[in-house]
C-alpha cells in the first residue's frame, strides 16, 4: 500500500522576474515500510521533491496524497497537525534550542500535543535515546555533544511522535564516515521496526545502504535502482551498482 504518492508534480520557483522549474510532472509512489533514497547532482530538484512529498513546501501542479489524504487540500493548520503526528524529519543540522538540555530539546515538538502527560513523553524519550545511544547525555547542553551524537538526537526527536515516514535531508551530509555509516544503522533499524524512510543524499555509500534508489536529473526522475535488504556484508557491490547507474545515466 502507498504511504506517500506524487502525481505529476510541478513546481516553480520565481526570483525576481526568472521564473526556475524545479519539478517537472513527477509521479513517484512510496510503498508503506520502504527505505528509499533520492540521489542526483546539486540543484536538480532532490530537496523540493522530498518537501513536496512531506508538504513542507507547497506545489504548483499535481498531487501529494500521505496516508489517503490529498496534501493539497489541507489548510495550514492541517498540514501543520499532519507533518507533526504522522510525520518526522531529520536535516543536515539539527536545529535545537541552545537554552535547552539535548532531553528537553528531543520533547519540545511533543509537548505542543501532550502537554498534560510530560512523564510519559519523557520516558519515551529515554527509551528512544536509550535505543540510540545517547540516554547518558539527556541533560547535556547541547554544545556538550558531538556532531553525531547531535544527530542522533535529531532522530530521536524526529521519532517521538512514532511517524508513519522519515524524511531526512542529507541526514549523514555533515558526519565523518563512521558517524554517517552509524547514523545509517539507526535509520536501518528503525525502518526494519517499520517506519517507512525516505532519504535524499548525494552520497553513493549512503543511497546504497537503502532498497530503492530514485535517480533525479534536471527537475525529474530519470531512473530508479532496487536493491535487496542491505545485510551488513555487501556494501561494496551496492556502491558499484549505485555508482555504475549514475554513469549509465550520466548525472
Ligand atoms: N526557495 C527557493 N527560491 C528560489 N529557488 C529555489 C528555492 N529553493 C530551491 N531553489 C532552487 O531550486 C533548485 C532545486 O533546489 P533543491 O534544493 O531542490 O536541489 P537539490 O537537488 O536538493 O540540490 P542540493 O543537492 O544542492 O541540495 C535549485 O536551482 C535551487 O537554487
Amino acid at each position: 500500500m502507498n504511504i506517500v504518492s506524487g502525481e505529476q508534480i510541478a513546481k516553480t520557483f520565481q526570483v525576481g522576474k526568472e521564473q526556475h522549474p524545479v519539478l517537472l510532472d513527477v509521479s513517484v509512489a512510496i510503498n508503506e515500510g520502504e527505505f528509499i533514497s533520492i540521489m542526483g547532482p546539486s540543484g536538480c530538484g532532490k530537496s523540493t521533491l522530498l518537501y513536496a512529498l512531506s508538504g513542507m513546501d507547497s506545489i504548483d501542479q499535481g498531487q501529494v496524497i500521505f496516508d489517503g489524504m490529498d496534501l493539497t487540500t489541507l489548510s495550514d493548520k492541517e498540514l501543520a497537525d499532519l507533518r507533526r503526528t504522522k510525520m518526522g524529519f531529520v536535516f543536515q543540522q539539527p536545529t535545537f534550542l541552545k537554552s535547552l538540555n539535548i532531553l528537553d530539546n528531543i520533547l519540545l515538538p511533543a509537548m505542543r500535543d501532550e502537554r498534560k502527560n510530560v512523564r510519559a513523553l519523557t520516558e519515551r524519550a529515554l527509551q528512544i535515546m536509550n535505543k540510540m545511544g545517547i540516554a547518558d547525555l539527556a541533560k547535556r547542553d547541547i554544545t556538550q555533544v558531538s556532531g553525531g551524537q547531535l544527530q542522533r538526537a535529531g532522530i530521536c526527536r524526529a521519532l517521538i511522535s512514532n511517524p508513519q515516514v522519515i524524511f531526512g535531508d542529507e541526514p549523514t551530509g555533515a558526519l565523518n564516515s563512521t558517524s554517517a555509516q552509524e547514523i545509517m544503522d539507526l535509520l536501518t533499524s528503525i525502518n526494519r521496526e517499520g517506519t517507512t524512510v525516505m532519504l535524499v543524499t548525494h552520497d553513493p555509500k549512503i543511497a546504497a545502504r537503502t532498497e530503492r534508489i530514485l535517480f533525479m536529473s534536471d527537475g525529474a526522475i530519470v531512473n530508479e535502482l532496487r536493491l535487496p535488504r542491505f545485510t551488513g556484508a555487501d556494501l561494496d557491490d551496492r556502491m558499484v551498482k549505485v555508482v555504475s547507474t549514475m554513469q549509465k545515466i550520466g548525472i
